[in-house]
């Protein structure tokens, strides 16, 4: 069953289309991963999913109602979440205060709620869920910026399931990480997908390939391919789009850059 579906999606910028008449149904449950090359249109594509940015063309629908129009706050309270490729966590705060905001503000006016006992009690057990889904309990009372990049990017994602999303886009999560915390990563981001539905930009290929179920392919914003990691592997225009390039030696010079 489709649970996101972009139809004929566009936009252009100028006369320049960064995503140029994209349709696919995203499967309920699956990890898809959208690579492609540098410019490829590929968070920008994300940016019209999630309501970013409005698009020139085309339609997103969400369990079947289009969403083209709402507001993305609308779109997070139906269930349709987003990270950034720039990190985005209150760098002061601790991980408890980052995860304890994210929870205030999906549950209404946080003053007043945390007035009465009960809603006090509840946001604190929504906090303790959070910090257990991410694995960052031993973190609690961490500033966020005492954190290494792996585990910041951990917290982020724990603001994001603060609003119990049922499809969470991924961008870039293991940008900037080294090889440990990108296989640490990794594993989070399966073991999310256990439960959601997770779509992930990612540039690491040997990541991309063992993880995902599907992979879609953009070159110049137009989908060029779309299939499991082994189809995609062996597809000749996604070869050419990668310059020739073999997936792994693409991958290995990104993990070093980032070691
Ligand atoms: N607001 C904008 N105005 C003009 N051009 C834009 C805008 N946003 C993106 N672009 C252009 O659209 C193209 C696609 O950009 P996008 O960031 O989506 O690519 P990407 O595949 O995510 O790249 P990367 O892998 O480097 O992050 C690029 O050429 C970019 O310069």
């Amino acid at each position: 069953m489709s649970i996101l579906e972009a139809r004929n999606l566009g936009v252009k910028f100028g006369s320049f289309s960064a995503v140029d008449d994209v349709s696919v149904a995203f499967e309920k449950g699956c990890l898809t991963s959208v690579i492609g090359p540098n410019g490829a249109g590929k968070t920008t594509f994300f940016n019209l999913l999630t309501g970013f940015h409005p698009p020139s063309s085309g339609s997103v629908f969400f369990k079947d109602e289009d969403i083209t129009q709402l507001p993305i706050h609308a779109k997070v309270q139906m269930g349709l979440t987003r990270t950034f490729q720039v990190l985005n966590v209150f760098d002061q705060l601790t991980v408890m205060e980052n995860l304890r905001i994210a929870v205030q503000r999906l549950r209404g006016n946080p003053w007043r709620m945390l007035s009465r006992e009960e809603g006090f009690t509840a946001v604190e057990e929504e906090v303790e869920r959070l910090l257990e889904a991410v694995h960052l309990k031993d973190f609690r009372s961490t500033p966020a910026d005492e954190m290494s990049h792996g585990h910041r990017r951990q917290l982020e994602i724990g603001l994001s399931l603060g609003v119990n999303p049922e499809v969470l886009l991924l961008d870039e999560p293991m940008s900037g990480l080294g090889m440990y915390e990108t296989g640490r990563m990794s594993d989070f981001i399966e073991e999310l997908a256990e439960t959601l539905t997770v779509v992930l930009v990612e540039h690491h290929m040997s990541v991309v390939m063992k993880i995902s179920q599907r992979v879609l392919v953009l070159q110049n914003g137009r989908l060029i391919a779309d299939g499991a990691p082994a189809e995609i592997q062996q597809n000749s225009a996604v070869r050419e789009a990668y310059l020739g390039k073999s997936f792994d030696g693409a991958d290995k010079r990104k993990v070093s850059e980032n070691a």
